[in-house]
């Protein structure tokens, strides 16, 4: 076997990624590698590369290049042939400005079915083509590499909404797929049950202290090794208190920001000095900071670590699941934060005069997001209908600008669902099991959800569900605003939330209105979430933003019709129905309204509930559709290696 370092351009017009890759090979053979969605078709002859470049349907560009890794003719890469590759780029789309110029790379789901390689380095035989006279190989190759994943939840440690879904599932098919994964998360004990989540976790009898809040703080580090992730507990005594992560009755905890603090700083530590399974991850990892109780991973990284040399081969990049949750604090708690005191202006954020309380209020505050998005190496959201919004006056939340300049490393990759724990033919939450092969068991689940609420046993009654946090995003208002007029139909509604108690007031007392029609279920409750999805026929989402929104997934999957605000990643997931499409047999998996308004909420809530009583054939076939699309993490964990690719293949940023 020979020893072979190939060098090629990975994407055209992004002509600083280069990528190397070793491989071995024996010469004379036709290989074929897998790289980022694209299938890359070597032969080599007398020292001689050529290589062709496809995507899934089969066209591509070819070039030729040499074996010792250079390439004979580099400008037909980036020239005809690579304007040859990029039209047949599946990974890599364009948007473009009013005068033509790309202004930025985004990632293109990729269509129709992807080989996917779970091993390293591996070397599988293609089947042998006669007609060429070689002997068939097929190598697939994958890069690999140490990932961090920093959250301040992560299922099922801890969970309060779709953060703890994602952090608990992306790092178990990133680990599945060949590489190390760890996740940093604190070691919540809040005096109940929950507290047995972390029952297996054991203390790995390494201190370090922290020094922030004008003093120094000793926390520990608890590990579970589970589903092939090194799940990582940071532990501190403000981590033990009744209440969810955030807060308690009592509204936000007062000290989040020392908490979340606390982990960054731990989290920065762990791949140094945790010898997981015998070693450390060390300096050269990518670490994925979650929102803004991450947010202070990639400043920490630029500010404290990479001037002295230490992870000078490590990447941040943010994910951001929610713009609206910034962690600002008044300006002077900077000196709290550990951070050397020239870097105050990547955190600094001045409010705008309107938003001041006071005449003399200077409106200087601290934004740990900010922060993240001024020193991440790359910024990712959860759809690519958010990434774009979040660029707008409408979306930006005051971060616009800053996310606008920021636009070329800027992308959205649509979050996967665990399709194991949301199956409707083998949840254990749900006592009837079905498939789009057979709905039989929804109907029955839908009784059984009636019975276990006390709501009439009615199997031809359209029965409409919401989960949620109970907050100003989803939409609350908007159907409290229109559930008298959609209950002058005969119709069921059922919610479950807990959050603003405004909202749980009115969920409470709606049920006594409506005994017959409503039920209000407060409180954060997985098993009746998962039997809500299963029984109900309807999803409502009219959120007022949505990054991705996780629960019009989980409907589809279980055959239930989403009706969605038109906005960010609902609108990216959900196909609206179109009866005429398909030659005439409909498409979509859904209805997505727009504008958000009651009257255009309750027209498309009529239109579903006309299609479920009138057109039942056309019903069933929005169930299947929605049934059968791919929502699996595997689809998202493709795009995050691209961008784990491009994050690498460039320097660290230096804001
Ligand atoms: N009372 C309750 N009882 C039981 N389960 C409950 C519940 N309330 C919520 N949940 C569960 O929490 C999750 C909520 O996920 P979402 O993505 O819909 O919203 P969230 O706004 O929290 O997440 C943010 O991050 C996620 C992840 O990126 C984005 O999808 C989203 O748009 C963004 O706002 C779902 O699994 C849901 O079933």
């Amino acid at each position: 076997m020979e020893s072979l370092q190939l060098t090629y351009i990975t994407s055209y017009k992004l002509s600083a990624n280069i990528s190397t890759k070793v491989c071995s090979f024996r010469p004379s053979r036709r290989l074929s590698f897998l790289h980022s969605g694209h299938r890359l078709r070597k032969s080599f002859r007398n020292g001689r590369l050529t290589v062709v470049r496809s995507d899934l349907t089969g066209n591509g560009g070819e070039f030729d290049g040499l074996a010792d890794g250079s390439n004979s003719n580099p400008d037909a890469v980036e020239g005809e042939e690579g304007e040859e590759m990029e039209k047949q780029d599946v990974m890599l789309g364009k948007d473009r400005d009013d005068s033509g110029s790309v202004i930025t790379l985004h990632l293109i789901p990729p269509s129709g079915e992807v080989a996917i390689d779970s091993h390293q380095d591996e070397v599988v035989a293609e089947p042998k083509h006669e007609d060429e006279g070689v002997e068939e190989e097929k190598i697939q190759t994958k890069v690999t590499y140490n990932i961090v994943f920093v959250t301040a939840e992560a299922a099922p440690y801890s969970k309060t909404g779709g953060l703890g879904d994602v952090c608990g599932s992306l790092p178990v098919v990133l680990a599945g797929r060949g590489h190390r994964v760890m996740v940093v998360s604190p070691r919540y004990l809040n005096g109940t049950s929950a507290d047995k989540n972390f029952a297996s976790a054991i203390d790995l009898d390494r201190r370090i202290t922290v020094h922030c809040f004008g003093g120094e703080q000793e926390v520990a580090f608890f590990h579970e090794y589970k589903k092939g992730v090194d799940w990582v507990f940071v532990d501190h005594p403000s981590y033990h208190r009744p209440g969810n992560p955030y807060g308690d009755i009592h509204g936000a905890f007062g000290d989040n920001q020392f908490r979340f603090t606390l982990l960054c700083h731990a989290a920065c530590e762990a791949p140094l000095v945790l010898p997981l399974g015998g070693y450390t991850y060390g300096g050269k990892c990518i670490f994925i900071a979650n929102d803004w109780h991450a947010g202070l991973v990639p400043v920490l990284l630029a500010s404290k670590y990479r001037p002295y040399g230490t992870y000078k081969d490590a990447r941040s990049i943010l994910v951001i699941h929610n713009l609206g949750h910034q962690g600002v604090e008044p300006a002077s708690t900077y000196m709290n934060l550990g951070l050397p005191l020239e870097w105050y202006g990547a955190m600094e954020w001045v409010f705008p005069t309107w938003a001041r309380t006071h005449a003399l209020d200077p409106g200087e505050a601290v934004n740990v997001l900010k922060g993240a998005i001024v020193t991440a190496d790359r910024i990712l959201t959860v759809s690519k209908g958010y990434a774009w919004e979040i660029t707008t006056v409408e979306g930006g939340y005051g971060l616009n600008e800053l996310l606008s300049s920021r636009r070329i490393v800027l992308n959205g990759i649509v979050n996967g669902i665990d399709v194991s724990e949301w199956d409707p033919s083998s949840d254990e939450h749900i006592g009837f099991h079905y498939s789009a092969d057979d709905l039989s068991g929804k109907a029955q689940c839908k009784l059984a959800l009636q019975k276990e609420l006390g709501l009439p046993i009615k199997p031809e009654c359209p029965m409409i569900g919401f989960i949620g946090r109970l907050d100003y995003q989803k939409g609350i208002d908007l159907i409290r605003s229109g559930i008298p007029e959609l209950f002058e139909d005969d119709v069921q509604f059922v919610m479950l939330g807990s959050g603003d108690p405004q909202y749980e007031d009115w969920m409470r007392a709606a049920e006594t209105i409506y005994r017959d029609k409503f039920r209000g279920w407060v409180g954060f409750n997985i098993p009746i979430s998962h039997r809500i999805t299963a029984g109900c026929d309807i999803l409502l989402m009219p959120s007022r933003y949505e990054p991705c929104g996780l629960n019009q997934l989980y409907a589809m999957r279980y055959g239930t019709v989403p009706v969605v605000h038109a906005t960010g990643g609902l609108r990216d997931t959900v196909e609206n129905f179109s009866p005429y499409a398909g030659d005439g047999s409909g498409e979509g998996t859904g209805w997505t309204f727009s504008p958000l308004t009651k009257e255009s909420m309750l027209e498309a809530l009529r239109t579903a509930i006309m299609t479920y009583r009138d057109h039942k054939s056309t019903w069933e076939a929005l169930m299947r559709r929605g049934m059968l699309r791919d929502f699996t993490w595997e689809t998202a964990a493709i795009q995050y290696e691209q961008v784990f690719e491009w994050t690498c293949n460039n320097p660290p940023y230096i804001p």
